[in-house]
């Protein structure tokens, strides 16, 4: 370098003097300050910075090209439109600048990441290189991804780590498919979901919107910004670094496989096709694994006994079905039957008997009650008559009055309290059972069918009620249930003519015992009742002596009317026993009285229940003891 001249001027002498500068000399301190203080305010020369800056909002048009030049892949939209018909790398060149560090929290799981960053660098190229060196397998796992990547100019166009990573895996399997496979090409599925705007809801939904949120601020960060780009690969790299199986990672997958199920890939044939060309069988270990459903939590056991072999099972506790209440015995249910009638008897005898001694009026008083509880005047009478013997001009208690009554009651029934006789010798031995609608025939014969055939008598059941058809199906489930023939005809048919073909058919079967069933009919129905002595008749003709037996059943909650029934009944049909029906309802048991005190027949059966044990033989002491309130 040529000597500096510097020239002094002297004022006084007006001489000039050049003096060479002895460059060896080292050079004086500047002094700013004064340098500042010489210089104008426009001279600055710090302004010239300031003055590039100023003019970029102005006019980018000047800045512009050396951002092409060193963020190429962030202008690329339309180049990679060009390329890729897909809508998929369209979005990307703006989410290239990402500053995906910031995000990179919200895939926590990826620990490795930072490891992993170094090897951002390489990525450009094959972005999941950090996973192979982890993993021995990844080599063909590159590959693929690379294709994945690969697909998207932007790289071609500009290295930048941050862009080429992400838009490989934000379209993911998209963009390989397509470029990389003609397997995908031929797969007629790829080609739709590709090409419809598919990708962009799974971006949203995936990785890639996060990558766009991220994105976003970063696009106008100064290229020094970008540097941390690398770190943006984070993300990406994990994703793809679980391609192989033995990375764990997580999130990453769930982002590809949730982009491809919106995008309508889910496991598809085009799916596998994708795998199966890119070679990508890491990616979808990470793809399976994410879907698996978690099996749902099984049901804690309940608090008690469980059972313990490959699982822990409940054990069920056997379900201890309801024990039926303890059948009260037929006495209990005749006595609550008959407790209506004598909780209103014993009340009204306690009004006639209260602070009063027994005399003629209290006499007369008592008579009444027992009428009116369906005793019967004679029944009522022998009762006056026996209390009056011992107690009268006494005081008198209403207990002392309900254990005459018992006494005097018992001693009416005991005669006709008697034990059904079948005379054998009859081959059959017929029963006709008669009765009033609905006193309960058809059941009665039942019962009884039941007794006879586990005393090991063979019974037939006659279905003689023609003009009911449930009557007839309702005797065939008793003959079913008791194992008795029954012979039935059609609905309206003879009963007469039926009894006499099952009387026949009785004594050819060999049968012990016949029971006819007959139509229910009031006995101020003439017409029915002729009907009824017909059947009689026919069956006189096959035996002069049948029927042999006629069971009326008398319903106990009918009352007075009982009385009338038995006595039409006896005449027509020569009854001459009687079956005292729903003893166990609300029975007004006097009524048996007085029957049997006025006809004399026969109770051979009381019913208290619909069941087929509920048919008890008739007991005098205790139907009067029941019927008295005497415990
Ligand atoms: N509680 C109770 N119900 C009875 C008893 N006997 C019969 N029944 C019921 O009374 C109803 C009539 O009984 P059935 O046997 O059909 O009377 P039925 O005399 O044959 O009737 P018809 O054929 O219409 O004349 C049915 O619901 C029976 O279950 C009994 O002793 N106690």
């Amino acid at each position: 370098m040529a000597g500096f001249l510097k020239k002094i001027f002297s004022f006084g002498k007006k001489e000039v003097v050049e003096e060479r500068i002895d460059e060896s000399a080292p050079l004086p301190p500047i002094k700013w300050d004064a340098l500042e203080a010489l210089k104008p305010a426009a001279e600055q020369a710090v302004p010239e910075f300031l003055k590039r800056e100023e003019p970029r909002p102005e006019a980018e048009a000047a800045p512009p090209p050396p951002v092409e030049a060193e963020a190429p892949p962030a202008p690329l939209p339309a180049p990679v439109e060009e390329a890729e018909p897909a809508p998929i790398i369209s979005p990307e060149p703006d989410i290239q600048p990402e500053p995906a560090p910031v995000k990179e929290p919200e895939t926590p799981a990826e620990e490795p990441a930072p490891e992993e960053i170094p090897a951002a660098p390489v990525i450009p190229e094959s972005p999941p290189e950090p996973g192979p060196e982890e993993i021995p397998e990844p080599a063909p796992t590159q590959p693929a991804i690379v294709q994945t990547e690969g697909p998207s100019p932007e790289r071609g166009a500009a290295p930048h780590p941050p862009a080429g990573t992400f838009s490989p895996y934000s379209d993911g399997e998209k963009g390989a498919d397509r470029p990389a496979e003609p397997a995908i090409e031929s797969g007629k599925e790829v080609a739709p979901t590709l090409t419809p705007s598919a990708p962009r809801p799974s971006r949203g939904e995936g990785e890639g919107e996060r990558q766009r949120e991220d994105i976003a601020p970063a696009a106008e960060i100064p290229p020094p910004i970008r540097q941390p780009a690398p770190v943006e690969a984070k993300p990406v790299v994990a994703g793809i670094a679980p391609e192989p199986e033995a990375v764990p990672a997580p999130h990453p997958p769930l982002d590809g496989e949730g982009r491809r199920e919106a995008a309508g890939w889910g496991d598809s044939a085009g799916a596998s096709h994708l795998r199966a060309s890119l070679g990508t069988s890491p990616i979808e270990a990470e793809v399976k694994r994410e879907p698996v459903p978690q099996p749902p939590p099984e049901p804690k056991p309940a608090p008690g006994k469980v059972t313990v072999t490959k699982k822990v099972e409940q054990r069920a506790e056997p379900q201890k079905a309801p024990e039926p209440a303890p059948k009260r015995s037929w006495f209990q249910r005749m006595k609550e039957g008959l407790a209506r009638s004598s909780r209103e008897l014993s009340g009204n005898i306690a009004g006639v008997f209260t602070k009063r001694k027994l005399d003629e009026d209290t006499l007369q008083d008592l008579e009444d009650v027992l009428i009116r509880a369906d005793l019967g005047m004679e029944t009522a009478l022998r009762i006056t008559d026996s209390l009056a013997a011992s107690r009268y001009g006494k005081d008198v208690s209403e207990t002392e009055v309900r254990a005459i009554m018992a006494t005097e009651v018992e001693k009416v029934l005991t005669h006709v309290a008697l034990p059904l006789e079948l005379d054998l010798s009859h081959k059959p031995h017929v029963i006709l059972v008669v009765g009033v609608n609905g006193t309960g025939k058809t059941t009665t014969i039942g019962k009884l069918a039941a007794k006879l055939t586990d005393g090991g008598l063979s019974v037939m059941l006659a279905a003689g009620d023609t003009f009911r058809a449930a009557a007839i199906e309702q005797l065939k489930i008793w003959g079913e249930r008791t194992k008795s023939p029954v012979i039935a005809s059609k609905l309206g048919a003879d009963a007469a003519g039926l009894a006499y073909d099952a009387f026949e058919q009785a004594r050819q079967a060999g049968s012990d015992v016949l029971i006819i069933d007959t139509a229910g009919r009031l006995q101020n129905k003439t017409e029915l009742m002729a009907e009824l002595e017909k059947i009689v008749r026919v069956l006189g003709k096959l035996d002069p002596e049948a029927p042999h037996t006629v069971l009326q059943t008398v319903d106990a909650t009918t009352g007075q009317n009982a009385l009338n029934q038995v006595e039409i009944f006896r005449n027509v049909a020569g009854v001459n026993g009687l079956v005292m029906t729903k003893l166990d309802g609300t029975a007004r048991g006097g009524i048996l009285v007085a029957i049997a005190a006025k006809h004399k027949l026969p109770v051979y059966f009381i019913g208290v229940g619909e069941q087929v044990d509920d048919l008890e033989p008739f007991s005098a002491s205790e139907f009067a003891r029941a019927i008295a309130g005497v415990a």
